[in-house]
């Protein structure tokens, strides 16, 4: 039947507007074919340099690559897409890119969406494979027996400091291992439950997550016990079996992975936490430009040899970033420091502060030079 003059002027908008949208989702079906394209234009010369890699012996997994595509990308960036979201596509192109060389194992500390875990996917996307394990000495380990090619293990984290595990591992086998990029994972804790908040009798999380979140907790849960537990995603776990009475302290991940509901997003007492891991593997990276070096060194207990040696840093107008100082359990009283500072360990005046470390030293270990990493979303 054919419609009235009245009837199509008064759909005429609607029509309009259907037919835009049908056309600009037929723009974007043609843009995705043409990015589909490219993607697998990109993913066949990565394979060509996976050949070159293999012939050359060359490592896979290239930090300061990585890198300096991230730099290129980003510079080159104008929006309207988020940074974020420029990062997350391009890390798993690259993800995909190395998969396509070589499936790369990374150890983490599981168990699984631990933040180790979701700091490990950060670095090395969803076309890896991860093997979780059950402490930090054992992801040292899966290195050395070569089960995995990369460890993501936990350095330090801005509310609780060090992480004695880690730096007791480095001590303790000094030469087996490198540090080859660092990652720094903005720890957001968020309160999950499948009760109501005021049903919360217990509060599961991994010790420094309670205590990272001890004054919300106090203020918001005055009826609740809180028990540690390995790990804020083994808390999720244990919320499914008390689903009454039970929350955790834990990720988003792990409210997904365990179907718990978000009760309290964001319940950390300093509104910036984050914690900072170390990759290592059998090397460290090669130069970029914008790079940071850890060092672990010993130095005999006399008056004034940590002045000494922080004086060779500031005579070469060397920034240190971070120093621990860790008791040296073969000889009471000594100490072994660890310390991170900007530069390569090839650039000038980082090896002229080894040259003066190696001679004030007992002994000196550079754990690895790798590119300064960028703060979690930026
Ligand atoms: O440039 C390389 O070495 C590559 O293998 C390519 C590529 C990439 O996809 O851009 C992939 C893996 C490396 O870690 C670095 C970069």
């Amino acid at each position: 039947m054919a419609r009235s003059k009245s009837e199509s002027n008064s759909n005429s908008a609607p029509d309009k507007g259907a037919s835009n949208l049908a056309a600009l989702r037929g723009q974007i079906d043609k843009l995705d074919l043409n990015i589909l394209e490219l993607l697998n234009k990109r993913a066949s010369v990565a394979a060509q340099i996976g050949k070159v890699k293999e012939d050359q012996g060359g490592n896979v997994f290239s930090a300061a690559r990585e890198e300096e595509v991230l730099t290129n990308v980003l510079d080159a960036h104008k929006g309207p897409l988020s940074t974020i979201t420029v990062k997350a596509i391009f890390r798993e192109l690259i993800s995909g890119s190395r998969a396509i060389q070589k499936q790369q194992k990374i150890a983490y500390l599981g168990p699984e969406y631990s933040y180790s875990h979701l700091a490990a996917i950060q670095r090395f996307g969803e076309a890896s494979i991860y093997n979780r394990t059950a402490n930090i000495a054992a992801v040292f380990e899966e290195l050395n027996r070569k089960h995995a090619d990369f460890g993501v293990v936990p350095l330090e984290n801005s509310t609780d400091g060090r992480v004695v595990d880690t730096l007791e591992m480095f001590m303790r086998f000094p030469d087996q291992v490198k540090i080859c990029s660092e990652i720094r994972l903005r720890v957001r804790h968020h309160l999950l439950a499948n009760c109501a908040q005021a049903e919360v009798r217990r509060v599961y999380s991994k010790e420094q997550a309670l205590s990272q979140c001890r004054n919300w907790l106090a203020k918001n849960l005055p009826n609740a016990t809180f028990h540690p537990v390995s790990s804020t995603a083994d808390a999720a776990r244990l919320v499914q079996t008390e689903p009454n009475i039970a929350a955790a302290v834990a990720s988003r991940e792990a409210a997904v992975r365990y179907n718990l509901g978000i009760l309290a997003e964001n319940i950390a007492d300093s509104p910036f936490n984050e914690t900072r891991f170390a990759v290592i593997g059998a090397t460290d990276s090669a130069k970029t430009g914008t790079d940071k070096t850890a060092l672990m060194f010993q130095i005999a207990h006399t008056p004034g040899a940590l002045a000494d040696v922080l004086t060779a840093f500031k005579q070469n107008k060397i920034n240190l970033t971070w120093i621990e100082s860790f008791p040296f359990r073969e000889v009471k009283g000594e100490y072994v420091f660890f310390v991170d500072f900007d530069g390569h360990r090839e650039d000038t005046r980082v090896k002229k502060v080894l040259a003066v470390l190696e001679d004030m030293c007992e002994s000196v270990t550079v754990l690895g030079s790798f590119p300064l990493a960028r703060a979690d979303g930026e």
